[in-house]
């Protein structure tokens, strides 16, 4: 048999298979370093009077905090006052999400505190690179995102109070009761840093756990960042020099974007920025 794991509790692995709940637990041999997460399509098998883990299937992606594997798209909760808009914090978060293979949904909230018409030019620019913009606010049908969110796990990210949790209770009005409960019998702390479970929202899976909390580039390889960035896709490859850093290369093909106004200018900065960092951490 085989399904999918949507929460771990000590030993005890919650499986959905075909719409149904199992309780599985994971064969001896794969307790040290090799066990599952949440997330992972696992075979599993009845034996005696329980069932066992044999296999986890091959991931396509794994997180670390949440340890959470398989992730279909990360919901970047971008709010548009309290806290502020700022197309730096966006931007690093896609680098982020990307550089885990993780597809970035940018997701704006409290749209309606703002006068959107004077970030119409800004919003434009993620949209005519590819990203997938969603705006949401109290009141709205959320067809979009509940679009988005079906069949797939999503994990949620973005600053404190940027409207996350409000975005999920409006989903799901059970969203915050259910993560309450497993709060409450796990003790507060505890569950915020140490579990995470996929939660069934709109025919999909959510991570009751934000991820991507740290904006911290230090430990991550990101020499491939630039083939990652929609807005430098269609001219990555195309620059004189196969090691180009887009920086001050001649014949570079996404510096000769930029000046023709094809590409992001802050996406640029952040691009350029983080790679000054990655020199600086001598990586
Ligand atoms: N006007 C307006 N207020 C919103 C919107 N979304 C969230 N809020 C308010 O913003 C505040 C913070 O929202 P939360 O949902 O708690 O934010 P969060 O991202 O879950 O915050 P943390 O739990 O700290 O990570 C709350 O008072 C919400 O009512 C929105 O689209 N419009
Ligand atoms: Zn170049």
């Amino acid at each position: 048999m085989q399904g999918r794991i949507i929460k771990i509790i000590s030993n005890q692995y919650t499986i959905e298979y075909e719409n149904q709940f199992v309780v599985a637990w994971p064969r001896g041999k794969m307790r040290k370093g090799q066990a599952p997460v949440v997330g992972d399509w696992v075979e599993f098998s009845a034996v005696h009077d329980r069932y066992v883990i044999e296999k986890i299937i091959p991931r396509t992606n794994r997180l670390l905090r949440p340890a959470i594997a398989n992730v279909d798209q990360a919901l970047i909760v971008t709010s548009m006052k309290d806290p502020d808009y700022s197309c730096h914090l966006l931007n690093r978060l896609i680098f982020l999400v990307s550089l885990s293979h993780v597809e970035p949904i940018i997701c704006i909230t409290k749209s309606d505190l703002v006068d959107m018409t004077k970030y119409q030019t800004e919003m434009a620019w993620y949209e005519k690179a590819g990203y997938t913009l969603i705006y949401t606010y109290p009141g709205s049908d959320d067809m979009d995102l509940k679009r988005i969110l079906k069949d797939k796990i999503s994990v949620l990210c973005g600053q404190s109070g940027a409207g996350k949790s409000s975005l999920l209770n409006r989903l799901d009005p059970s969203f915050s009761l259910q993560t309450q409960e497993i709060s409450k019998a796990l003790g507060r702390g505890k569950h915020t840093t140490r579990f995470c479970q996929l939660h069934s929202v709109a025919n999909g899976w959510v991570a009751d756990t934000p991820g991507f909390s740290s904006l911290d580039f230090s430990r991550i390889d990101v020499s491939h960042l630039d083939t990652l960035i929609k807005d430098f896709q269609p001219y990555v490859g195309q620059c004189r020099f196969s090691d180009c850093r887009h920086e001050k290369e001649p014949g570079c093909a996404i510096k000769e974007a930029l000046e023709h106004g094809l590409i992001n200018p802050s996406v640029y900065e952040d691009y350029i920025q983080i790679k000054r960092e990655e020199k600086q951490y001598g990586k």
